[in-house]
């Protein structure tokens, strides 16, 4: 059996961190960790944004046996452990595959999500357009790359549930946006970025209460009042609407719903997440600073009003 440790997390500065993730395996006789820096990428930083090393010592007697490059495993499992997920999680009927970012996750989540699943149709959002034709351009199949996240998400379907837009005019846009792509039924998205995120400012009780609709078609809302500006809810959910274990302090933006957690511990979503809404987790919780992790996390309304510069 393989046991990992209690992930730690070192951070110096705002958005600058040092991660060390731990593990044993018995079978494997093998004793490892991983050290990943992950740091908020500048404009003129040609550095990766998450570098990483693994180190390999012998159980027995503790000594240093290996050091190897921990970047394709980094790309890799995380990639790996969302098409796991996904393949527990996704609805059958979903045939569209949307990325939002187009860095090293992005990349590798596609080469998996395509070799495990028979997406008919793959769309592209990053906030630089250009790293987004670059990525498209390089991976073997048809990537279309879209002008907003909203497309990328809502794409064509806005056709179809345009009758919806019209009926919920009393909706904000971003919540329009969640609503639309909730009833997308086709769509998977999976999500790859990091971002300086505005935090959330949860609406009061009451007013936002979701439930499944009878139809199936996805979420039906409860009227809420409506509000002078419609982007105020922008940000991340708090932690508490995503997962209910505990969370180790000042971790809550590296919890991933069930799929990764920094505690050693297994995420449990909420019980409300079914597969019709499962990839619409919201994104997390950043207590200080920048980094929003999560592959399989969507934060739309970060991600159409990102505050940060476009440099990637
Ligand atoms: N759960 C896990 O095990 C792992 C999670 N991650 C997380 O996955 C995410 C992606 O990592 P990488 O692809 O390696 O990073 P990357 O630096 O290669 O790519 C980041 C992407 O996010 C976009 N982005 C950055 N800030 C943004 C913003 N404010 N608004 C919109 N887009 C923004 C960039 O344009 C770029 O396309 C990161 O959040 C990272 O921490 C990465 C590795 C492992
Ligand atoms: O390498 C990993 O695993 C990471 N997990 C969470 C944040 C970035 C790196």
């Amino acid at each position: 059996p393989t046991a990992p440790g209690s992930r730690s997390l070192f951070s110096t500065l705002s958005a600058r961190f040092l991660g060390v993730m731990p593990a044993y395996s018995a079978a494997d006789d093998a004793l490892t960790t991983k050290l990943v820096t992950f740091y908020e990428r500048r404009g003129d930083s040609a550095a990766p944004s998450h570098q990483a090393t693994v180190l390999l010592f012998d159980p027995r007697c503790g000594s240093l046996r290996a050091v190897l490059d921990g970047s394709v495993i980094t790309a890799k499992r995380t990639a790996a452990v969302s098409a796991i997920a996904t393949k527990l999680l996704m609805p059958r009927s979903a045939e569209v595959l949307c990325i939002l970012g187009a860095g090293v996750q992005a990349r590798s989540h596609y080469e998996i999500f395509m070799e495990l699943f028979p997406f008919t149709e793959v769309r592209l959002w990053n906030r630089s357009e250009q790293r987004a034709v670059r990525l498209a351009s390089s991976v073997g199949g048809a990537v279309r790359v879209c002008g907003t996240a909203r497309e990328a998400v809502v794409g064509e379907l806005n056709e179809r549930v345009g009758r919806d837009l019209k009926d919920h005019q009393e909706y904000d846009d971003t919540y329009l946006t969640q609503q639309l792509s909730l009833k997308a039924e086709r769509l998977l998205t999976c999500s790859a970025f990091q971002s300086r995120g505005e935090r959330y400012q949860s609406p009061p009780l009451g007013t936002r209460q979701q439930h499944q609709s009878r139809d199936g078609l996805g979420w039906k809302a409860a009227l809420r009042p409506s509000r002078p500006n419609p982007l105020l809810y922008a940000g991340t959910p708090p932690i508490a609407q995503v997962a209910h274990s505990p969370i180790q302090p000042g971790l809550e933006c590296f919890q991933a719903g069930g799929i990764h957690s920094l505690t050693g511990q297994p995420v449990p979503v909420s019980h409300s997440l079914t597969v019709k809404n499962f990839f619409l987790i919201p994104s997390l919780n950043l207590r200080s600073s920048s980094l929003k992790p999560f592959p399989l996390t969507l934060s739309l309304p970060a991600l159409i009003k990102s505050p940060s510069p476009s440099f990637l």
